[in-house]
């Protein structure tokens, strides 16, 4: 049975010694009649389906939240944008569901892991541009061309919409860590995710975030312990 090494036990192992050509070795080849049918494509990108965000695991938590449960609730998220949050917010939802398509073969690297920013970015960029080239454009030029320009004005992090849907990436991470330590009853402290609030620069989504810390704490003084956010 073909194994995404992401999800095995040593999943770490492997996003220590990574490489395209390792990955791609582990994936069964797709082989179909028509030049430019999507099912190639959609074969890779199934993995974020299937692949948990590696940072819960650390922890124990080893059923946790696929990459693509964390961008679809991005996506939802970035339509909570006030009205006068002037935006593309057809833009953002998309900046959301193509933000983490390269941890399909990049694997989700975790602070914890120690990976030069660069090296990661590299490995991300490696992985898009296979997915682009390899996969979207047999496809459509244009269509692989869109998703290249999501992917690189998200990791560039220059536009209104990028920042907000950075910013939403954050909250959301929030929101689910308070809803782990919920889900097993104060037994997991995953205070250390906290750290990502200090990244947010929409007042608006910073309020959000003043509401989760606020429903956290209560969470934790009902549970009789003190866990004090960094
Ligand atoms: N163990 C930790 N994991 C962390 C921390 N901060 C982020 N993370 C995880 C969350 C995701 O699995 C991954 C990055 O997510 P992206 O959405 O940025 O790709 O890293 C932490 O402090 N500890
Ligand atoms: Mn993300």
């Amino acid at each position: 049975m073909s194994r995404n090494p992401f999800v095995s036990s040593n999943a770490n192992t492997f996003i220590q010694n990574w490489s395209l050509d390792a990955v791609l070795k582990s994936i069964p080849a797709t082989t179909v009649a028509s030049p430019n049918s999507p099912l190639a494509f959609l074969h890779i990108i199934e993995r974020l389906k299937t692949t948990p965000r590696e940072g819960w695991r650390r922890h124990g938590i080893l059923q946790g939240e696929s990459i693509s449960d964390h961008m679809y609730r991005m996506s939802v998220i970035t339509m909570l944008c006030p009205p006068e949050h002037k935006v593309d917010k057809d833009r953002c939802i998309k900046l959301a569901i193509v933000h983490d398509m390269a941890e399909a073969l990049a694997g989700d690297i975790t602070p914890p892991d120690n990976i030069e920013k660069a090296e990661k970015h590299r490995r991300e960029l490696e992985s898009m541009q296979y997915i682009v080239n390899t996969l979207l454009k047999p496809i459509s030029e244009v269509i692989a061309n869109d998703f290249m320009d999501l992917w690189t004005e998200y990791e560039t992090g220059k536009t209104p919409e990028a920042v907000f849907v950075k910013d939403v990436d954050r909250f959301e991470l929030i929101c689910q860590t308070i809803e782990y330590e919920k889900k097993y009853e104060a037994q997991k402290d995953l205070k250390e995710f906290l750290h990502v609030r200090e990244g947010i620069k929409n007042d608006f989504v910073k309020r959000w975030v003043a509401d989760a810390l606020s429903e956290r704490e209560a969470f934790w003084r009902n549970a009789g312990i003190e866990s004090i956010v960094p």
